[in-house]
């Protein structure tokens, strides 16, 4: 083991151990807040719940949004080169220029929502170029991509560990300079059946089940897709653990989004998950740390069909249902203003109290 790989381990440990579960205390004091607002009980729904949650993540009565951030992990997936994404390798590194130009989506989403965006490579095959002046493309690369989890495994274990340390770096990073809500992003062509593999493995489900379009590949090339998540699963079945599912199947921005939730779970800060990868890598986080699943946010339910089954293993429901099927931290961003509204009614709204009405609760 180099020092350097020692390093990472020892940060991965020393996260995990820290981690807390809700404060069910500041959790209850927010509630109790809530129901005392001026509004028929229990009106605004799921908002409320919102507020209650942020509240018991954040330890806090009184919780806040006023620094959001967006992380975008890039990497690129040996099993691009096998036929199962309608889009070529290539597109990964040419929409990491796109980020750093500000033109892709999760630019506009993250500016209309007031949120930082962070990007960084964690192992694109062909690193971008970026000119002065553009948004900053944090290197953070493992290996140029991974290799192909059909023909072997993806990464060696010490990369996946170096990968999960980065990801803890870059949320002690964003949470270090104030953020206090971060939502989840990643580029990756061919990381759906990544994904695929991956929620096949460690919920232990059909490959069929959790097997999807992606950026749109259908007809055969789905079925052919399926086959090759089956065959991935097949050819690691004798993987034990997380760590060794997560080396062998890849891929390297998953690994760097489990610590990114990870790192802002030990610092209290909420996480926004976005679509089907970012929630293999909640899944990846889950079984490395269970309580890491309290800091967890479900932004938007992704059509692909194994969101929804990794939604329901973690017990999180969507704050939103756009359809959205990008990525990016698309969906992340645009939860944002939905979770600081939230945090806003149970600051900022009037209670009954205020009113001198001393009882909140409808007749009996
Ligand atoms: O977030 C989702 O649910 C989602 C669903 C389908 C595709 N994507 C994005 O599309 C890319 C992966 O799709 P694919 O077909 O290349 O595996 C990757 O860059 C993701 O950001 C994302
Ligand atoms: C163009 C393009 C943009 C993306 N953003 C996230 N995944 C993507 C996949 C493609 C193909």
């Amino acid at each position: 083991m180099t020092e350097h790989h020692t390093d990472a381990v020892a940060l991965i440990e020393r996260t995990i151990a820290a981690l807390r579960p809700l404060d069910a205390e500041a959790a209850a004091a927010a509630a109790a807040a809530m129901d005392g607002k001026v509004k028929p009980l229990r009106s605004l729904g799921d908002l409320e719940s919102l507020a209650v949650r942020v509240a018991g993540i954040q330890g806090t009565a009184s919780p806040t949004v006023a620094s959001p951030a967006v992380v975008v992990c890039a990497a690129d997936h040996g099993i691009a080169r096998d036929g199962v994404s309608a889009y070529p390798q290539e597109v990964t590194g040419l929409m990491l220029q796109g980020f750093a130009a500000g033109t892709a989506a999760v630019g506009v989403l993250t500016a209309q929502a007031g949120a930082r965006l962070v990007v960084a490579d964690l192992g694109v095959v062909e690193p971008p170029q970026i000119a002065p002046g553009q948004n900053e493309v944090l290197d953070r690369r493992v290996r140029p991509g991974t290799a192909s989890s059909l023909t072997g495994e993806a990464m060696t274990r010490a990369e996946a560990e170096q990968a999960v340390a980065h990801g803890i770096g870059l949320a002690h990073l964003l949470v270090d300079d104030g953020a206090d809500l971060v939502g989840l992003g990643e580029m990756g062509i061919g990381n759906t059946t990544t994904a695929s593999a991956l929620t096949a493995a460690l919920l232990e489900r059909d490959p069929a089940r959790v097997t999807g379009p992606g950026t749109g590949v259908s007809g055969d090339a789905l079925a052919a897709k399926v086959a090759a998540v089956d065959a991935i699963l097949r050819r690691h079945e004798d993987a034990r653990g997380t760590w060794d599912v997560l080396a062998r199947m890849g891929g390297l921005e998953v690994a760097a989004l489990a610590g990114v939730i990870l790192g802002c779970a030990e610092r209290r800060v909420p996480v926004l998950l976005d679509g089907f990868i970012t929630t293999a890598a909640a899944l990846v986080a889950w079984r490395l740390a269970p309580v890491s699943v309290d800091a967890m946010i479900a932004a938007t339910l992704s059509p692909e069909p194994g969101h929804a089954v990794q939604l329901e293993a973690l017990g999180l429901e969507p704050v939103l249902r756009l359809s959205m099927r990008l990525g990016e931290g698309s969906g992340a961003s645009l939860a944002i203003p939905v979770v600081r509204s939230a945090v806003a009614v149970l600051a900022e709204m009037g209670s009954f109290a205020d009113l001198g009405l001393a009882e909140a609760s409808p007749h009996a």
